[in-house]
């Protein structure tokens, strides 16, 4: 973990988007360092104030540590305009990609952008987070004066500072108007997030991930015979392809597409993992959480009636997905009271997949920390397996994997506590200083599991970021 020198300091001020226009619609010319966005309002993090790294057991651990000491204070000594008082993530706010195993080679991330973009109930605003050195440190950077703001507190940020902050992110703020310097503004409502930069991306095309999909449909054979020998109820195994690119792929334009055509999904971006994912981990509100289960896919080519049909009247469907939703029951119980699952299951339409869904809600007990929450959660049926520490361990040796961030917690943690930890679904890792995205898919497998039907599985569920990429995946 890295040590923090000095303290921060949070300003945020009510801002108004340009005529029209939401939060995503600011995308494609930016170059953001994180990203949370649901049909078009949420977060945008530019630069960094902090970036905490994390590997191992511990990694959810130290984290949280971090947020205790550093975060979590600004929620006293940084004030927020009246009308955002109560609005969840308002204010200084950490994004955070969490990998799915404490075996991983890659970090985990908590990252505090040095410029937040927000948008929630209709309302905008940007949050500035500086670092103020300690005493001993160089103050070369800190030569403006301290301001005062209207209620007498202490204000390190001056006008001079805020507008070289938006200028080097290129953004401008006029009589409290936020917008783009130059030529790419916002296209107002445009419902593509597209713009015409978008002639000028990199060509990308497709090539083979760490195996074949030969290797894929020989670990699901050998996934439903160790369900079959009873060693297991469900398993979930997943794959990676890799698109590849003649130069590095800008993330706002890619985040942009993805916010347009899936904007029922939360497009995030954070470390270096991205992707819109339908799943959420857990939502926490003060003391109330809830979550989104999903486990029990169907083409979206199938139609709603069809799908309807097979989802809900087929029990291996019904069985996987009554196992995801009861190892969150089970993970969230020494934490959490009132836990209501919703019964039977909704079918949730998205524009490549259907899914069996299930709404939790339910009340924390203890004051345990939001990160130490989502620990908890974490690894869900619907990502892993029942039981968890067989298929754990059956992950490891069949997929043959390092999942990095792919499956894991990612989203944002504000000050107060209040976080969304989607599952970083419908993603890809950047790799190769940005010129290959690695995309994972994964499928629940029970006892008479079809591995062809999973691999054409996996392509459904990779088509978002294959579409965004610009690739198109093979006949399935
Ligand atoms: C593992 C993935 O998705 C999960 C597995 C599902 C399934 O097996 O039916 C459905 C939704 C997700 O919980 C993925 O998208 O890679």
């Amino acid at each position: 973990m890295t040590a923090l020198p000095g303290s921060l300091d949070a300003t945020t001020l009510v801002v108004d988007l340009p005529g029209g226009s939401s939060l995503a619609d600011l995308l494609p010319a930016l170059e953001p360092s994180a990203v949370w966005l649901l049909r078009g309002e949420g977060l945008i993090g530019l630069g960094a104030a902090a970036h905490i790294r994390a590997r191992g057991a511990e990694r959810f651990a130290e984290l949280a540590q971090w947020h205790a000491q550093h975060l979590a204070p600004l929620a006293e000594t940084s004030t927020l305009p009246a009308s955002l008082v109560g609005i969840p993530g308002a204010g200084p706010v950490a994004l955070t990609s969490i990998t799915y195993s404490s075996a991983s080679a890659a970090d985990s991330h908590l990252i505090l952008p040095e410029l937040i973009l927000g948008s929630a109930e209709g309302k905008a605003w940007i949050t500035a987070v500086l670092r103020v050195p300690a005493w001993d440190e160089d103050l070369e950077e800190t030569d403006e004066p301290v301001a005062q703001t209207d209620d007498g507190a202490a204000q390190v940020l001056s006008p001079r500072r805020l507008d070289a902050l938006l200028a080097k992110h290129g953004l401008q703020l006029n009589a409290g108007r936020l917008s783009l310097i130059g030529p790419g503004q916002p296209a107002a409502g445009k419902r593509d997030g597209r713009t015409a930069e978008d002639s000028s991306r990199p060509a990308t095309s497709l090539i083979q991930g760490s195996h074949s999909e030969q290797h894929y449909l020989r670990a699901v054979r050998a996934g439903v015979d160790a369900i079959e020998h009873r060693r297991l109820e469900k398993l979930v195994l997943a794959r990676d392809v890799v698109v590849a690119a003649d130069a590095p792929l800008p993330t706002g334009p890619l985040l942009a597409s993805l916010a347009a055509d899936y904007a029922d999904c939360w497009t995030y971006l954070a470390g270096d993992v991205l992707g819109a994912t339908p799943e959420m981990l857990v939502k926490i509100r003060g003391q109330d959480l809830s979550a989104r289960v999903l486990a029990g896919t169907v083409d979206g080519r199938a139609g709603l009636q069809r799908a309807r049909t097979l989802l809900l009247e087929d029990p291996k469907q019904r069985d996987e997905h009554r196992l995801a939703a009861q190892s969150l029951l089970d993970q969230l119980a020494p934490v959490a009271h009132q836990l209501h699952a919703q019964d039977p299951p909704a079918v949730l339409e998205l524009p490549n997949v259907f899914h069996l869904s299930t709404d939790v809600t339910g009340r924390l007990t203890a004051e345990t920390p939001a990160l130490l929450v989502a620990e908890r959660a974490h690894p869900t049926a619907a990502i892993c397996g029942t039981p968890t520490a067989t298929a754990a361990e059956l992950i490891s040796t069949l997929e043959g994997l390092d999942r990095g961030a792919f499956s894991g917690p990612v989203g944002w943690i504000d000050a107060q506590g209040n976080a969304d930890f989607g599952i970083a679904l419908r993603g890809g890792i950047i790799q190769e200083q940005g010129t290959q995205v690695r995309l994972y898919a994964g499928c629940g497998i029970v006892a008479g599991s079809v591995p062809e039907e999973e691999l054409a599985e996996t392509w459904a569920k990779m088509r978002p970021m294959l579409g965004a990429l610009g690739v198109l995946p093979p006949l399935t």
